[in-house]
C-alpha cells in the first residue's frame, strides 16, 4: 500500500471539499501548506531517488469548520522544461539528466562546458519570508509561490543576495521575525551583500558536511559537523560526467567523529573555543535546543553506534544523563541521553510547539513514526519523561505532524496536530487528520477523493 504515495498524480484544476467527519475546532481557520514530489516520471524516464519527483504544492483551507483540498505542481525550470521536451532535463539529486539526443554535437559540446544547471525543484519545504511564501529545495534557488491560488510566482536565485552555494531547508525564524539560514560557501569569501552572522571554517577544506538543519536557543547556534561530506573535488569533476548526480559526490568519514560547534547569535558571532566532539553519526532534523543552568541542551534525531567515555562527567543538570569529559587534549567529548530509540523504527520530521517553546526548554516533541522506513503512525515524546503516544491505524500513512496552538494557550501541548494521511484501499483514499495534540486522539477528518502523495514538509498560515 505505501507504495501509492510514491506515485505520479495530476495537479487539480480547483479545490475539491472534503468529508469530514468528527469535529473540526471552530477556531482552527487557515491553510496548512505542504510540499513533496508529484511526478516520479517524465515520459519513459523514471526519477532514481524518492526526493527526486517534481515538486507539487499541497493546500488544506479550513474555514467555519469545513476543509477543501487543492495542489498544482510548481512551474521551476526543471518542470517546465521537462514538460516541453518529454524527458529529465535538470540533474536532480540523485537523477541525472543526458544530453538531449536531439541537439546537434556541437549545441551539446557548448551544454557540456556551460555545466550542468542546478536544480530549482522546491520539493522540501514551504516557509513564509516577510509576507511571502517560498518553496525551497537545498540549492541557491527559492521559488515564490501565492499561498492562495497556488501560482508560481517567480525563481529567486540566492547567490545575488549571498554567497552560498546552497542553504538547508530548515531556517528558523526569530520572535522578532529575523529568519537565520545556515548554508555552504564554497569559495573562500562571503559577500556582504546580506548580513553573515558567523562563519564556520569546514574542518575538512575540501570536505564540507552535509548540513540538513541546524539548532538556535536564544543566544546560540548548534552546527553538527556529521561524517556525512560532500566531496567537492569529485563535485567539480563529476559535473560535467554523463550520468554523475549529487548523490555521487557524497562519501563518509569514517574517523572523525562527529563535531559540534557552538557559535553566539550576536552579530559579531564567535565560534566557542572548546571542542565538542562524539561518536560518528548521520543526522537530518534537530528537534530543538535550548539554554539551562549555563548548558546548552541540544535535541536531534539520528542514527548511531554508542560508545561510553570515562573520565569527570561536566554535565550536573539533575534531569539529564547526557555527559560531557574534558580530554587532555582540550576537546570535550559528548554521550547522548537516548530519549527513544527502537529496532527497525524511526522517529522523525519532528516539530513542536515552535512558536512558543523554540530555543526555549521544552516537554513535547511530535514527529513521524517510521517502521523499516514506511511511515506508519503519529507520535507525541515527551522529551524530560520518555512517555509517548501514538496514533495508528491499519493501512495508514501520514506524513509529518503540524502543531498548531489554541488561541491563548496557556499548555505546551494545547493545540492539535495536522497530518495528511493516506488510507490507499479506503472509498476516499487520503485525509486530513486532525488530532488532540494532548491525548493524541482525533477530533476530525477531512477525507478526499484522491491520492495524495508523499510531502515531506510544510507550514500552517493562519
Ligand atoms: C514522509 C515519509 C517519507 C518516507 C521516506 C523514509 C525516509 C527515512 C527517514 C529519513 C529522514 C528524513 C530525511 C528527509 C530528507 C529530505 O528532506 O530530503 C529532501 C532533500 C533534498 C531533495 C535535497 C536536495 C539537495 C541538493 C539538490 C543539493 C545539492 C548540492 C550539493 C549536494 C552539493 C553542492 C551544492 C548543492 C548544489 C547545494
Ligand atoms: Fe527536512
Amino acid at each position: 500500500g505505501y507504495r501509492k504515495i510514491f506515485e505520479s498524480v495530476e495537479e487539480l484544476t480547483e479545490p475539491i471539499p472534503a468529508k469530514i467527519t468528527g469535529v473540526v475546532p471552530s477556531w482552527l481557520g487557515g491553510s496548512l501548506l505542504r510540499m513533496g514530489p508529484g511526478l516520479f516520471e517524465v515520459g519513459d524516464e523514471p526519477f532514481h531517488h524518492m526526493f527526486d519527483g517534481l515538486a507539487l504544492v499541497h493546500k488544506f483551507d479550513l474555514k467555519n469548520g469545513q476543509v477543501t483540498y487543492y495542489r498544482k505542481f510548481i512551474r521551476s525550470d526543471s518542470y517546465v522544461r521537462a514538460m516541453t521536451e518529454n524527458r529529465v532535463v535538470i540533474t536532480e539529486f540523485g537523477t541525472a539528466a543526458y544530453p538531449d539526443p536531439c541537439k546537434n554535437i556541437f549545441s551539446r559540446f557548448f551544454t557540456y562546458f556551460r555545466g550542468a544547471e542546478v536544480t530549482d525543484n522546491c520539493l522540501v519545504n514551504i516557509y513564509p519570508i516577510g509576507e511571502d511564501f517560498y518553496a525551497v529545495t537545498e540549492t541557491n534557488y527559492i521559488t515564490k509561490v501565492d499561498p492562495d491560488s497556488l501560482e508560481t510566482l517567480k525563481k529567486v536565485d540566492l547567490c545575488k543576495y549571498l554567497s552560498v552555494n546552497g542553504l538547508t531547508a530548515h531556517p528558523h525564524t526569530d520572535t522578532d521575525g529575523t529568519i537565520y539560514n545556515i548554508g555552504n560557501c564554497f569559495g573562500k569569501n562571503m559577500s556582504l551583500k546580506s548580513q553573515v552572522v558567523v562563519q564556520l571554517p569546514s574542518s575538512e577544506r575540501l570536505k564540507p558536511s552535509y548540513i540538513h538543519s541546524f539548532g538556535m536557543t536564544d543566544n546560540y547556534f548548534v552546527f553538527v559537523e556529521q561524517p556525512v561530506k560532500i566531496n567537492l573535488l569529485k563535485f567539480l569533476t563529476l559535473w560535467n560526467i554523463r550520468g554523475a548526480t549529487y548523490m555521487d559526490c557524497f562519501e563518509s568519514n569514517d574517523s572523525m567523529g562527529t563535531l559540534f560547534h557552538l557559535t553566539t547569535k550576536d552579530p559579531a558571532g564567535y565560534l566557542s573555543s572548546h571542542k565538542f566532539r562524539t561518536s560518528a553519526f548521520n543526522l537530518f532534523h534537530h528537534i530543538n535546543a535550548y539554554e539551562d543552568e549555563g548548558y546548552v541542551i541540544v535535541d536531534l534525531f539520528f542514527s548511531t553506534t554508542l560508545q561510553e567515555d570515562q573520565g569527570k562527567n561536566l554535565v550536573s543538570l539533575s534531569y539529564t544523563t547526557a555527559t560531557a569529559v574534558l580530554h587532555s587534549d582540550g576537546t570535550i567529548w559528548l554521550e547522548p541521553e537516548v530519549l527513544f530509540s527502537g529496532p527497525r523504527q524511526a522517529f522523525e520530521f519532528p516539530q513542536i510547539n515552535y512558536s512558543q517553546y523554540r530555543g526555549k526548554k521544552y516537554s513535547f516533541a511530535y514527529g513521524l513514526g517510521l517502521t523499516h522506513f514506511i511511515p506508519d503512525r503519529i507520535v507525541k515524546l515527551n522529551v524530560q519523561t520518555k512517555e509517548t503516544w501514538v496514533w495508528q491505524e491499519e493501512e495508514c500513512y501520514p506524513s509529518e505532524p503540524l502543531f498548531v496552538p489554541t488561541p491563548g494557550a496557556t499548555e505546551e501541548d494545547d493545540g492539535v496536530l495536522l497530518s495528511v494521511v493516506v488510507k490507499p484501499g479506503a472509498e476516499r483514499p487520503s485525509f486530513l487528520l486532525i488530532l488532540d495534540a494532548m491525548k493524541l486522539t482525533e477530533l476530525a477528518r477531512a477525507d478526499v477523493n484522491t491520492i495524495i502523495p508523499v510531502t515531506l514538509h510544510g507550514t500552517y498560515k493562519p
